[in-house]
């Protein structure tokens, strides 16, 4: 069976190549934006492309071949995409297109990584039939690239997950333990809100649930995501005790005071019963994701 990753350099793509290698029973091609940032750098193939490429996308497609696309590769940074809304369409949905286009003509299965910012955050935690309406245009750009996977001829499955936190190699986007542990452990005061609810999750438990998702040919919509529901000051709170570092560096505001381009949902979380159920879908608990995360951290 033929993997193709896109998004390989990101946080969920490193680990994703380094889970559907590990499994053996895939030939991985793993594809990001210049050179290959991953740790892993055997047992697989690398090929930079940029996704917003029509003709490159077609390209890498028709040359691999792949039997299954996992499409992770996005414009991630909420805020970019609310101030470049041209770039965050032409990646979020111009890119899917490319390769929803390119994997019709080969007939792949196709996995697509989304968000709990296609909803509103009024009443959290959702489920997969809960309806959408985004408030910001990263979750425009990517209820658009829903529909266009969900509208296709496809064996399709998309993926909703929810603040991924975990470490990896060249980050170009932080995340949360690793922002939290950085800025106390040099002594500086975060201000961390406690007026957003999500089920944050650990990067290793979302690739583990595309393999599931993989081998069993699994489709629909999925919420894969951590189970507790936490606040980012929970999060903080917990992460600073595990460290031992200085919580009272850690001041409790309110997401007004933030004042970032992009509005974010506030009462997120997603309900992740469908994906125990039918996958054997097993995440790690905060604590634990703390340990592992520890554990990576050099
Ligand atoms: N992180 C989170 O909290 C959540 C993430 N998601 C979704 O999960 C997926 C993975 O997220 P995550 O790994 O955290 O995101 P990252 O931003 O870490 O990874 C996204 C990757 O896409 C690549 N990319 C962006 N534009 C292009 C392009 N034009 N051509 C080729 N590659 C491109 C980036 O390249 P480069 O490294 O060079 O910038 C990056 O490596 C995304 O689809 C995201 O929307 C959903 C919910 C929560
Ligand atoms: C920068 C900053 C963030 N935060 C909080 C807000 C947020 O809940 C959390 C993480 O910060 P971020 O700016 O990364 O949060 P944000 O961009 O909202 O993260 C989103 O990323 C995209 C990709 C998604 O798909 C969403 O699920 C969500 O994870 O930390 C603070 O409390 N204080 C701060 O100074």
């Amino acid at each position: 069976m033929k993997v193709l990753i896109t998004g390989s350099n990101g946080l969920l793509g490193q680990h994703l190549i380094s889970v559907f290698v590990q499994n053996k029973t895939y030939d991985v091609i793993a594809t990001g934006r210049g050179a290959n940032r991953s740790p892993q750098r055997d047992h697989y193939i690398y090929e930079a492309v940029n996704l917003r490429d029509a003709g490159s996308v077609q390209q890498l497609v028709q040359k691999h071949q792949p039997d299954l696309i996992i499409h992770s590769g996005a414009m991630s940074q909420v805020d970019d995409c609310e101030k470049n809304k041209d770039a965050c369409w032409d990646t979020n949905v111009g890119a899917t297109r490319y390769l929803v286009n390119a994997a019709e003509k080969i007939n792949a299965s196709f996995i697509f990584l989304s968000t709990d910012f296609v909803f509103d955050g009024l009443n959290g935690p959702y489920d997969e039939e809960a309806p959408v309406n985004p408030i910001n245009y990263y979750g425009t750009s990517k209820a658009a690239a829903e529909r266009l996977v969900r509208n296709s001829k496809l064996s399709w499955a998309i993926v909703r997950t929810v603040l991924v936190y975990g470490v990896s190699n060249d980050p170009h986007r932080s995340n949360m333990i690793t922002w939290v542990k950085n800025n106390l452990q040099q002594g500086k005061k975060i201000k961390v809100v406690d007026d957003q609810w999500r089920t944050p999750t650990l990067c290793q438990d979302l690739a583990e649930g595309c393999l599931l998702l993989a081998e069993k040919k699994a489709t629909g919509m999925f919420n894969i995501s951590g189970s507790e529901v936490l606040t980012p000051y929970d999060m903080a709170i917990k992460t600073a005790e595990y460290f031992q570092l200085d919580t009272s560096l850690i001041e409790k505001i309110s997401s007004r005071s933030l004042s970032q381009p992009a509005a974010r949902p506030a009462k997120t979380g997603l309900v992740i019963d469908k994906a125990i159920n039918e996958l054997g879908y097993k995440p790690h608990s905060f604590a634990e994701g703390l340990d592992i995360v520890a554990a990576e951290i050099k």
